[in-house]
């Protein structure tokens, strides 16, 4: 059996979605068509017996919108005061649409510290495991509202890495504006190739990803998806970087389909995710 055949029997799923696949570039409003079928192919995931988690970024993005700003919030306190407002309106978005299929949801907001401190860390792990148990569907987001610098992940590439490694995901799924990992920026070179599976992520590799991000509302670019590649995998998690424009993509993964950049797991005895977050974020 290929590598892209073992995706079929993937239990439990971690799907990340960025702001640049919820939001309209050309308005900053939420693109609810996507979102409609992106909750459908979670609530069929579901249908299929297997355990999803859902980390969505455009907290920041939509209270932008609603507040009327032009520019990218610049300060923190702009960015928590949009977060604080987008967040609430994208969760309501959110449970009106998976109530359509009757599907639970939760709300868990998270900041590096959940992570480091041992207690919240349990607390965490504990509160994810009791609602897959439950049939609820987790919506996750960094807790932009409280978090300042010294405790944020900053991106949420690499905190769907660190909840997949939590919760011994055996797939993350990093849904992106981008087809998957190319030799170079394709936005900015026209030469650059498709990486199909990455076996190894070597320092070749990583020179490849470009930190910018293509879009209005994206943060990170191609480097945040590689170090959350680096997380996932060393942690036992397949991972694929894939394109949300069509939602359609995850049922595709998931049917052991060539779509996307496959990052194959090597689980590694000796990585520790605290030591690995304290040291490198
Ligand atoms: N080597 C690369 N391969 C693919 N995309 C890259 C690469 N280097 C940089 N990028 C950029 O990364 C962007 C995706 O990241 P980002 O805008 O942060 O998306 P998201 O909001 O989905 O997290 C792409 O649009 C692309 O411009
Ligand atoms: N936590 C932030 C998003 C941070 C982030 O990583 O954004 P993205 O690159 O769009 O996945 C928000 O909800 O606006």
């Amino acid at each position: 059996m290929n590598t892209r055949e073992l995706l079929k029997n993937k239990q439990t799923i971690v799907v990340k979605v960025g702001s640049s696949s919820l939001i309209h570039n050309e308005t900053g409003n939420l693109n609810l068509i996507k979102l409609e079928k992106l909750v459908r192919e979670l609530c069929d995931l579901r249908n299929q017996g297997k355990n999803v988690v859902l980390v969505s970024s455009g907290a920041i993005g939509v209270g932008r919108f609603a507040m009327g700003l032009k520019e990218r919030p610049d300060t923190i306190s702009m960015k928590q005061a949009c977060a604080a407002v987008g967040q609430a309106k994208l969760m309501m978005t959110y449970q009106k649409l998976f109530a359509e299929y009757n599907q639970n949801t939760a709300q868990i907001l998270m900041t590096k510290n959940t992570m480091v401190n041992n207690l919240s860390r349990m607390n965490a792990k504990n509160t994810f495991d009791e609602l897959l148990t439950m049939g609820v569907i987790p919506v996750v987001n960094e807790n932009d509202t409280v978090s300042t610098y010294e405790m944020q992940f900053g991106d949420n590439d690499t905190l769907s890495a660190i909840v997949a490694s939590l919760i011994q995901a055996d797939l993350l799924i990093l849904l992106s504006d981008i087809d998957g990992l190319f030799t170079d920026d394709p936005n900015t070179n026209e030469n650059a190739e498709f990486i199909e599976c990455v076996l190894t992520l070597d320092q070749n590799l990583l020179d490849m990803a470009k930190g910018s991000s293509g879009s209005e509302v994206g943060t990170g670019g191609m480097a945040t998806k590689l170090q959350a590649a680096r997380i996932a995998t060393e942690s036992g998690t397949d991972m694929v970087i894939a394109n949300g424009e069509d939602m359609g993509v995850i049922h595709k993964i998931i049917e052991g389909e060539k779509v996307g950049t496959l990052f194959v797991q090597h689980k590694n005895e000796d990585f520790y995710l605290i030591d690995f977050i304290e040291e490198n974020l």
